[in-house]
């Protein structure tokens, strides 16, 4: 029996000479909104790329749902939905014909389970009203929510963003946050998002792994991160906090 959904036990990766993420252990559990803090540089994106079998460790293991990700990727990734590298989208094709060509690829699924499929997760991430529109003319929170829509095709228990807030006005950010709540909640859908500002994050995770030059400096809930270093509500401050101190 597994009870995590990630377990990332003793992760190394070196690319070249260099040591990018530093023997970081990790798990997440089911409806975990888990935030990976790290500076720019800090190794986020390297982790996150490592979760989702787009690179593999140089020492290590990553299960998901109790499946070692090199050994059997396939069936690890199945239920993973991930948005690490920019989702490709057709511009000048629908959001919804991006989605319905995206379902085709599904072949567990009858060609009207795959067209219900679209409807629904068009619905879900409030898109059907512009789903015959062009990708071209969606703004960026717009195309973010395809995205995640993409994700949800394949009914993942796990989402993987990287930078989801990043370039998003104020509007486009709470519509994603509220978004990834209501799939927390309605879905039961556990979450792996990373960012370098948290405010972004503070109201989004219950979790948090705080990475500095590839290494994991501290994990925990939130309410733990911020008694730890005594800064009141202030998780910016707690952040700067516990990344100068390491130095
Ligand atoms: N393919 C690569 N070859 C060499 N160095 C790399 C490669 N990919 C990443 N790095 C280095 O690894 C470190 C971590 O990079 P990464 O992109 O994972 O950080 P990040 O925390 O996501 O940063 P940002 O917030 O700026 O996106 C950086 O110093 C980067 O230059």
């Amino acid at each position: 029996m597994h009870d995590s959904v990630i377990f990332a036990r003793n992760v190394t990766k070196y690319i070249g000479n260099c040591l990018i993420i530093d023997h970081i252990t990790l798990k997440i559990y089911p409806k975990d909104i888990y935030g990976l803090l790290g500076i720019n540089g800090a190794g986020k994106t390297t982790f996150l790329r490592l979760m989702t079998g787009l690179i593999a460790p140089t020492e290590g293991e990553i299960l998901i749902q109790g499946i070692n990700i090199e050994k059997n990727r396939k069936k690890a990734l199945l239920k993973m939905g991930a948005i690490v590298e920019s989702p490709v989208f057709f511009p000048f094709m629908s959001g919804r014909k991006n989605l319905q060509n995206l379902a085709r690829l599904n072949p567990s699924m009858s060609g009207k389970e795959q067209l219900e499929k679209v409807e629904e997760v068009l619905e879900i991430v409030g898109l059907s009203n512009r789903g015959d529109d062009k990708v071209k003319t969606y703004s960026l929170g717009m195309k973010q929510r395809l995205g995640i829509a993409q994700a949800l095709l394949n009914n993942p228990d796990l989402i993987i963003l990287d930078e989801p807030f990043n370039g998003l006005d104020p509007i486009g950010k709470k519509e994603l946050r509220d978004l990834i709540v209501k799939l927390q909640n309605e879905k039961n859908i556990t979450f792996f998002i990373s960012s370098h500002l948290l405010d972004e994050l503070r109201y989004l995770c219950n979790k948090f792994m705080i990475i500095h030059q590839g290494k994991m400096i501290w994990q925990g809930d939130k309410e733990t991160l911020l008694s730890t270093t005594n800064t009141g509500n202030d998780l910016e401050e707690a952040f700067i906090q516990l990344i100068q101190n390491y130095h």
